[in-house]
């Protein structure tokens, strides 16, 4: 595929080349709602049940791309990966006491279909054949739905209700900015040297997460 550009990245050529698809992730009704302040409280909170669920999964994605990094003849992205594990560490600890704030029983939760699709999907990592080109694209891009979603809610001119705001600043801080573009650029390096073959299953991955994320909003906003 035409990589749009010679100085811009492969995976900024992405974003331009499917903006509407990354602009319904990134500016979805939920968290858009967030912002205007009309967010229904009984969405937000299953989101915030639902994405514990999909986090604990979500560690063990990120301990199978450190694990195909750690395969690597360079594994100097090790401690980037690693600084990430380490953060869902904490991460899991705020939901719980966010939960708690909130009235939500984590125990009692169970996936809904579209967190258990995604969850399934990152399951699929788990394949020694997923190379670590499409694995790291893949965390890139599922961290900065998240970073370019919350940090929307916190630009000027946000209506954001106060007891949001530490959720939204926990992805919309410039600190979780920086750790996306330090992903950002071990995907574009690591995809500037892979075979056109891997960059097109890294291209269809990002796809897929894009439709997943939107399904994860769906799914928070409407009970699905
Ligand atoms: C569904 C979803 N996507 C991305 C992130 C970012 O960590 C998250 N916590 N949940």
């Amino acid at each position: 595929m035409d990589s749009g550009g010679a100085d811009k990245g492969t995976t900024a050529a992405w974003m331009a080349a499917h903006r509407g698809m990354y602009e319904r992730a990134t500016r979805h009704p939920f968290t858009v709602s967030i912002r205007d302040g009309t967010v229904d409280l009984a969405a937000f909170k299953r989101w915030l049940g639902q994405d514990y669920m999909f986090v604990r999964e979500f560690v063990a994605f990120l301990a199978s791309v450190l694990l195909k990094c750690c395969k690597q003849s360079d594994s100097s992205d090790m401690e980037i990966i690693l600084g990430g594990l380490a953060s869902l560490s904490d991460e899991l600890s705020w939901f719980k006491k966010e939960a708690a704030k909130w009235s939500v029983d984590l125990a009692g939760i169970s996936p809904l279909t579209s967190n258990t699709e995604y969850c399934r999907f990152l399951q699929s990592f788990n394949d020694p054949e997923i190379s670590y080109t499409v694995a790291i694209t893949t965390f890139w891009i599922i961290e900065t739905v998240y970073q370019d979603s919350f940090a929307f809610c916190i630009q000027d001119g946000h209506k954001t209700p106060l007891e949001l705001l530490g959720t939204c600043q926990r992805w919309g801080s410039p600190e979780f900015k920086q750790y996306c573009q330090s992903l950002q650029r071990i995907a574009d390096r690591c995809l500037a040297n892979a075979t056109s073959d891997a960059v097109k299953s890294a291209e269809e991955a990002f796809l897929r997460v894009l439709e997943l994320e939107i399904g994860f909003w769906d799914m928070s906003s409407s009970q699905s």
